[in-house]
């Protein structure tokens, strides 16, 4: 399949050659370098999880955000081989500062070269982990609470109830935790019975996920149907 390929199933618009277009015309010219070898690089060795990578439209998105909001210091929650961690430390400034957190080191290690090569490794701190450990560590004995401007949440969708939790503290009132892959590729609307077996498991977290935030006070909600779905939560206090 050709790299764009693996894109194109992702997101979630289903119109193919509007989505073309805005990836052929807005979105692939401008990706950086580096975003581009380790796109291509996963796809060649991972096929079809290589699916797991945010789309090139959302990490345009969300390197705009971060500059945007003027982001110092992030949390990256389920890296694979970081196109959305290589994404942040791009737009970080120099003394920028990542926490990823995965329990897969060599996909991480996979995808470190291109980070290398693109000057921004010095802005990560990885951690081969489950993300609770960490997560509950820098809470209790890092007293890191309210100190980081953005997290961004792809790591197991099952728990992103339990990691809202954690976010809402260790992310500062008025920073942005991201929560990927809302619409599970579109099958929130779809009803069980035709929902792709390998999609099914999650289909009913994800609702129940989108349903919490809904109601949830403590954010401010937008719902992005960039990707498969990307909710921005603003934390209000
Ligand atoms: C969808 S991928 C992340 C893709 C990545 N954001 C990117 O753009 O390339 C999900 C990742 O979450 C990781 N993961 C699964 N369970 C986890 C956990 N409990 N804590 C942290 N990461 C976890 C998986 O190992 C996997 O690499």
């Amino acid at each position: 399949m050709a790299e764009e390929g693996r894109q194109e199933q992702k997101i979630i618009l289903k119109s193919p050659a509007l989505l073309k277009y805005i990836l052929d015309t807005s979105c692939y010219p401008r990706e950086h370098e580096q975003l581009k070898q380790l796109r291509e690089a996963t796809v060649e060795k991972y096929k079809f999880w290589s699916i797991m990578n945010v789309p090139v439209d959302e990490g345009l998105l969300i390197s705009m955000l971060l500059k945007i909001m003027n982001a110092k210091k992030t949390l990256e929650l389920g890296v694979f081989t970081g196109y959305s961690l290589l994404t942040t430390a791009l737009a970080l400034p120099h003394d920028g500062k990542i926490i990823a957190i995965d329990p897969d080191k060599e996909a991480y290690e996979f995808g470190l070269p291109f980070i290398q090569k693109a000057g921004v490794d010095h802005k990560i701190n990885f951690f081969h982990s489950d993300a609770f450990s960490v997560l509950n560590d820098l809470i209790t004995n890092g007293k890191e609470e309210g100190s980081f401007d953005y997290a961004f949440v792809d790591a197991n969708k099952d728990n992103y109830i339990e990691y809202h939790e954690l976010m809402l503290k260790l992310v500062k009132v008025g920073g942005i935790i991201a929560y990927d892959n809302t619409l599970w590729f579109g099958s929130v609307t779809e009803p069980e019975e035709t929902v792709e077996e390998m999609l099914r498991p999650l289909r009913k977290h994800t609702r129940d996920f989108n349903s919490f935030l809904a109601t949830d006070s403590r954010i401010e909600l937008a719902h992005v149907t960039t990707g498969d779905g990307l909710a921005l939560c603003r934390r209000l206090e």
